[in-house]
């Protein structure tokens, strides 16, 4: 990535790149990467898609491993350029165990830190989440905020906590030297929610709502504004900080990002209803049909339940305490930090980004009109 190297052809680690976000990475990567000569994909799952991206002019080797066994880590990240970090278990409805979801997220970015510092790998980008900041356990809002925003980060929940101390690993291991004694140059980038193209969340609420005859029922007030950010622009943002790494090393080294565009802030159900609204659902109620006393209630027996359940059978509904209050509580971001730094603009407006997700609501469920 040296002046004197212009035209050098760079290796690529994508963990995480056959999930939904790195999916979009990945394809992303081949797109508007020009630099590009190789694109290794890491992921416990390969998808088949990979698959029809190796006939293309970039080679696309396929890996399929686990981040939390650093010796599989290690052998993947050897001679790549840039590792994009997208691994993550997102599990906020108590599927897998406390234990799980820190070895993955927590370990398992610390065997990619080992790995690249072992083998002279100097440059990182770590998916983080909005989730290191909050909303908290108090339910605080955060209002517009950037990532200069005072506020009281409590986490309690596994996912949040693992998170957190993931991003603290990462932007720690900045400036730690690598194999051959240069600087490793790492940052984070923290999406609020994800919405698009493969977002499973979005298809099971369309599911949910077929099974009720095309309705949804408000849950939440309109007035809690949930952020929210297109996966087209999250990945783009990847390829942008990942891109401009070196050469705003002492700018770029140990910060973190928030990703975002020009969606509209709205409530989590009324953002959501902008694609199953076209799709022919209708959700029911200017404001919440039933009181919050009673979902709290609610949430606490699906709680109950899935600890009775669990040597039976694993019960985990979209409605816990922990969903409710992060549904329940506003948190929006408003920053122009990554313009700052490196040039960030969002590619997909809010209206592509809108047809898109429509387009394949409807394709992934067969409810074109
Ligand atoms: N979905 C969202 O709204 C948000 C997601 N994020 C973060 O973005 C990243 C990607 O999330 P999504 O694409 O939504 O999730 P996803 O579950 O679709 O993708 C995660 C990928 O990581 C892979 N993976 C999981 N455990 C692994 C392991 N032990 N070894 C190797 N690969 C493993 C999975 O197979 C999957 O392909 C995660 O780090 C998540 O924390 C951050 C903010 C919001
Ligand atoms: C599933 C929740 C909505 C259910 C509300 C109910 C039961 C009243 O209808 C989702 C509300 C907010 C979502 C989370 C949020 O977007 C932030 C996230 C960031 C991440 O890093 C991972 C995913 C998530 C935790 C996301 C998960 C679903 C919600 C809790």
């Amino acid at each position: 990535m040296a002046d004197s190297a212009q035209a050098q052809k760079l290796v690529y680690l994508v963990t995480g790149g056959c999930g939904f976000l790195g999916e979009h990475v990945v394809r992303m990567l081949l797109q508007r990467e020009p630099r590009l000569g190789e694109l290794r994909v890491f992921d416990r799952h390969l998808g088949p898609w990979l698959e029809e991206l190796k006939t293309g002019p970039v080679r696309v080797t396929a890996i399929q491993g686990d981040v939390t066994q650093a010796h599989e880590v290690a052998a993947a990240v050897a001679g790549a350029h840039v590792v994009i970090h997208t691994a993550g278990l997102v599990d906020v409805f108590g599927r897998a165990s406390p234990e799980t979801i820190h070895e993955v997220n927590v370990q398992g970015t610390r065997n990619v830190i080992e790995a690249c510092v072992q083998t002279g790998t100097r440059f990182l980008v770590y998916t983080s989440s909005m989730e290191v900041v909050g909303p908290n356990t108090k339910g605080h809002p955060f209002y517009r905020g950037n990532e200069d925003t005072p506020y009281e980060a409590v986490h309690r929940h596994p996912y949040p906590c693992s998170k957190a101390l993931a991003e603290w690993l990462v932007l720690e291991a900045n400036g730690r030297k690598v194999r051959g004694g240069l600087p490793l140059v790492t940052c984070a980038l923290r999406p609020t929610g994800i919405y698009g193209e493969g977002h499973q969340i979005m298809r099971d609420f369309y599911r949910q709502g077929l099974r009720l005859g095309g309705w949804l029922f408000r849950a939440i007030p309109a007035s809690v504004e949930h952020g929210r950010v297109y996966v087209g622009n999250v990945a783009w943002m990847h390829v942008l900080a990942a891109r401009e790494l070196e050469q705003r090393a002492a700018l770029m080294g140990g910060q973190v990002y928030f990703c975002y565009d020009g969606s509209p802030y709205k409530s989590y159900e009324d953002f959501n209803m902008e694609f199953l609204g076209p799709c022919g659902l209708r959700l029911v109620g200017a404001r919440p049909l039933l009181p919050y006393w009673l979902l709290v209630f609610l949430a606490a027996l699906n709680a109950l339940l899935q600890w009775l359940l669990r040597p039976l059978v694993l019960y985990a509904p979209l409605l816990n305490p922990y969903t409710l209050a992060v549904a329940n509580t506003t948190f929006t971001v408003s920053t122009d930090k990554a313009q700052r730094h490196f040039g960030y603009e969002p590619m997909f407006s809010w209206e592509d980004s809108r047809t898109r997700t429509i387009l394949w609501v409807q394709a992934a469920t067969g409810s074109a009109q």
